[in-house]
């Protein structure tokens, strides 16, 4: 059971019922990550079992991404309604409705009912759903232990097994914490996403992408919110300016925060009356504590050590090709021959959605040529550019956003990661609400600032940050300069269309001199 009630382990999909218990891949966890492949080798002719634990679809669909955005959505679309004069005047003082609200997340995510998510992505493609926790026994050899139930079931792939078990919170380890109530005083994201209610006084550990995303949202919707966090600044990876001015309009909506700040014990004095002391004396009495502080990937008890690999909350390391770097024992895993391969969270390369899919693309086409390689008359459909087997996983290959308001999209470098690395590099910057007419036009005084990190010599586009309102909408351009390794010379030919917040990079070309 999670946050309200909800039931994880849904009935049905029972491994005793499996008509077969051989299939061409197995992937072990099923969220956005396994759900892209379980479509891409279906398609391609693979039969395909997905061995998932808990709601079909994974946290990301759940308790993540999906819901969590869907809680702030509302709160940016008010916003920025009201800084349009005309549109302000027709809502006058109203404000959000946090029961709407909590409603339409409901809907999103169908009431944290999975079936209509197996409908849409696993039965139209014949993929075989199993519910039950899955752990590698071997090579090619998966045992299935439905929830509650001590029997093992077991499976073995011809091809291919994909771990995809994603990432879980931090352990929070302050002495006290364990005595919360686990769900109702001590929140984890499951908890934040899915309530329903707007707890009193919410106390968050950590400032990261979880933590100042739930600030905006539970203080926007009118709770009290404190953000403790070990960090000296909001979202640390961040440029620092960014972070200031993210800070600042949390601190608008009143969150208080204390940064460079550690807990050092919580004391339940009653229900909903904890006390958290801080490592500089102070005290906070809140209602519900949220953990914040971070993620691991889901290594555990996983049989790894059957095949010589460490488990235990270790990500699993992979190659170019998303396969599992195996111990060269029993010759486990060969050149042309790899069978275990890891995507998503649970290699912790890039813990977002996003760049689980596109390893998750590697994998496949890895898988589907290989077998082209050793099985030419199984007659296999290979996708277009399958042959593209080798990830680009760079520091310029990961974008990021994060939905506080105003938002946040990054790719490649900021200045201080780039310096890191020996990087020579310059910093140009654009105040946009100062600036840019498509931001005037946008809104009245929302805040805007954009930065590149361009390399000294070859001029090339090495990394930017965009920090403002849909500020989501802003990176993907940056994101293919970058990889494509374009400099400014060559940017200076692409052409924003007037007037949109978009010519934001205009102003960024002028200030770099061009
Ligand atoms: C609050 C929050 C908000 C986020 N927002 C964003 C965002 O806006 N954009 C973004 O890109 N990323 C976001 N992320 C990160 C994103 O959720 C993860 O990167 C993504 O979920 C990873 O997908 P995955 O498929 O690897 O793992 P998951 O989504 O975690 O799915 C893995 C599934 O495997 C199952 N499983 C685990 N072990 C086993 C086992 N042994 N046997 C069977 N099943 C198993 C689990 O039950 C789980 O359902 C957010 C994360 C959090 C916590
Ligand atoms: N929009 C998005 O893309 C999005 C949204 C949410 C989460 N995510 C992903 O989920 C993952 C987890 O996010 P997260 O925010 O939990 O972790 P994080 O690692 O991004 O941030 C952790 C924060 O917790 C602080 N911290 C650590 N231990 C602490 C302690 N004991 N006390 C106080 N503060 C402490 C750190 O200083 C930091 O501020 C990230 O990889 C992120 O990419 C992505």
């Amino acid at each position: 059971m999670a946050s309200r009630g909800i039931n994880v382990h849904p009935l049905g999909y029972h491994p005793a019922s499996l008509e077969t218990t051989t299939f061409d891949v197995i992937i072990i966890g099923a969220g956005p990550v396994a759900n892209f492949g379980e479509v891409r080798l279906s398609k391609a002719g693979l039969s395909v079992c997905s061995v998932q634990y808990e709601l079909y679809g994974g946290d990301c669909h759940y308790f993540a991404c999906v819901p969590s955005k869907a809680l702030l959505r509302p709160c940016e679309a008010l916003d920025a309604a009201k800084t349009v004069g005309g549109a302000r005047e027709a809502i006058g003082d109203k404000d959000l409705d946090a029961q709407a609200i909590f409603k339409r997340r409901d809907d999103i995510v169908a009431s944290w009912d999975d079936e209509p998510w197996i409908n849409t992505v696993a039965k139209p493609l014949g993929v075989t759903l199993v519910r039950g926790f899955g752990r590698i026994t071997g090579k090619k050899s998966v045992s299935v232990q439905p929830y509650q139930e001590s029997t093992l079931y077991h499976l073995t792939a011809n091809i291919a097994v994909i771990v995809a078990t994603g990432s879980t919170h931090n352990d929070l380890g302050i002495p006290g914490f364990d005595q919360l109530e686990p769900g109702k005083e001590m929140w984890i994201n499951r908890d934040a996403t899915a309530a329903n209610y707007v707890p009193e006084h919410l106390v968050i550990f950590g400032a990261g992408a979880v933590g100042t995303e739930m600030a905006t949202f539970y203080s926007r919707i009118g709770g009290k919110v404190t953000l403790i966090a070990s960090s000296s600044t909001v979202l640390p990876k961040i440029e620092p300016e960014a972070s200031k001015i993210v800070r600042k309009s949390l601190e608008t909506h009143g969150v208080d925060i204390k940064l460079s700040t550690r807990a050092t014990s919580i004391v339940k004095e009653s229900t909903n009356r904890l006390v958290v002391t801080l490592n500089n004396g102070e005290t906070i009495t809140g209602s519900v504590i949220l953990n914040a502080t971070g993620r691991k990937p889901r290594t555990f008890d996983l049989g790894l050590d059957t095949i010589g690999l460490p488990g235990e909350g270790a990500p699993l390391e992979v190659d170019a090709s998303m396969a599992v770097a195996l111990p060269e024992v029993d010759n486990m895993q060969t050149k042309t021959g790899n069978w275990l391969y890891a995507i998503g969270d649970v290699n912790a390369i890039g813990p977002t959605t996003h760049m689980g899919v596109y390893q998750c693309r590697i994998a496949c086409n890895s898988i589907l040529s290989n077998l082209k390689e050793s099985s030419p008359s199984k007659g296999i459909t290979l996708p277009r550019g399958s042959f593209i087997t080798k990830s680009a996983i760079t520091v310029g290959g990961i974008p990021q956003v994060i939905f506080t308001e105003p938002g946040v999209s990054t790719v490649g470098h900021t200045m201080a990661s780039a310096q890191a690395t020996g990087l020579k590099v310059r910093a140009v910057d654009c105040d946009m609400a100062a600036s840019v007419p498509g931001a005037w036009l946008y809104g009245d005084n929302q805040p805007g600032w954009a930065r590149w990190i361009i390399e000294e010599g070859t001029e090339k586009l090495v990394g930017a940050t965009y920090c403002c309102v849909e500020a989501s909408e802003f990176v993907n351009s940056a994101s293919v300069a970058i990889k494509m390794g374009l400099n400014l010379e060559q940017l200076v030919h692409v052409v924003p269309p007037f007037p949109t917040r978009g010519e934001v990079i205009r102003y960024l070309l002028d200030a770099a001199g061009y």
